[in-house]
């Protein structure tokens, strides 16, 4: 369900790490209700935004606003989920047990453990152990854990690597699912062909967006067949337009 105040609102966000500034005056909406894919080569600051929106990156410019109140607000705890690249899960418990402590500690409803390992699809391993999961399954049991509390603004880091087509099929059709029941979804990917399964698409380079649009709109803007081309169409325009 589309509202008029956009669940994330950036403004001129600026990012230094490590002594080198790395997101250089970022501004973007995110509709409530949408799918934003944050696409763009490796070490383009994708992480980067997404710490920003959750609140743990410190900014050296620029405003970042999430459901009305400044990121990283302990109010807004419980409110937004985040699934890093690095799972978060612990290796010697069950996929249960970690879900189970985790609702804990967030003040989920324990009803939320189920429905969230069958969401992800991770019914026939719940009970084994972290450890001995598969790269695929951990990755589906990291994201479970951020959908515990049924948050209002999901962001996730790349939930779809290491997992084969059809699953990842199943993972955009869950996160279709939820943008439907009016979750707010931040999904980071290298994939292109995901691309065209969201609403919206930043395409970010070296810190900066090169695009931002429905795919429908970046591919007749490019007017390239496959989001890959019209990628790769903008940073030739870009490199060009600098020359
Ligand atoms: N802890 C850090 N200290 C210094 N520089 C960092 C740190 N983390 C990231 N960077 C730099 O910040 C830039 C953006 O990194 P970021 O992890 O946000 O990129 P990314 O687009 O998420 O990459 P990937 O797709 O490979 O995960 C990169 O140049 C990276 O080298």
């Amino acid at each position: 369900m589309m509202s008029s105040s956009p669940a994330v609102s950036v403004r001129d966000l600026r990012v230094v790490r490590g002594g080198r500034e790395v997101l250089h005056g970022v501004s973007f909406d995110v509709p409530q209700g949408s799918v934003l894919g944050l696409l763009g080569p490796s070490g383009c600051g994708k992480t980067t935004l997404m710490r920003a929106l959750v609140g743990v990156q410190i900014v050296a410019g620029g405003t970042v606003t999430v459901l009305g109140d400044a990121a990283g607000s302990r109010d807004l705890r419980r409110r937004v989920g985040y699934a890093t690249q690095a799972p978060a899960v612990y290796a010697d418990l069950s996929v249960a047990e970690n879900l189970r402590y985790f609702a804990a500690v967030l003040r989920a409803p324990r009803s939320d453990v189920d429905r969230v390992i069958d969401e992800v699809g991770l019914g026939k391993y719940r009970d084994q152990v972290v450890s001995t999961l598969s790269g695929g399954q951990l990755s589906r049991a990291n994201l479970a854990v951020a959908l515990l509390g049924a948050p209002e603004l999901l962001v996730l880091d790349e939930p779809t690597v290491g997992l084969d087509p059809v699953l990842r099929q199943e993972l955009w059709e869950l996160f279709r699912e939820l943008a439907d029941r009016g979750t707010t979804l931040v999904v980071s990917s290298h994939v292109m062909d995901e691309a065209g399964r969201t609403d919206r698409l930043l395409l970010m380079r070296e810190g900066r967006i090169l695009a931002d649009g429905t795919p429908e709109a970046l591919r007749t803007r490019t007017g390239a067949d496959d989001l890959e081309e019209a990628f790769l169409q903008l940073i030739t325009e870009r490199t060009e337009s600098r020359a």
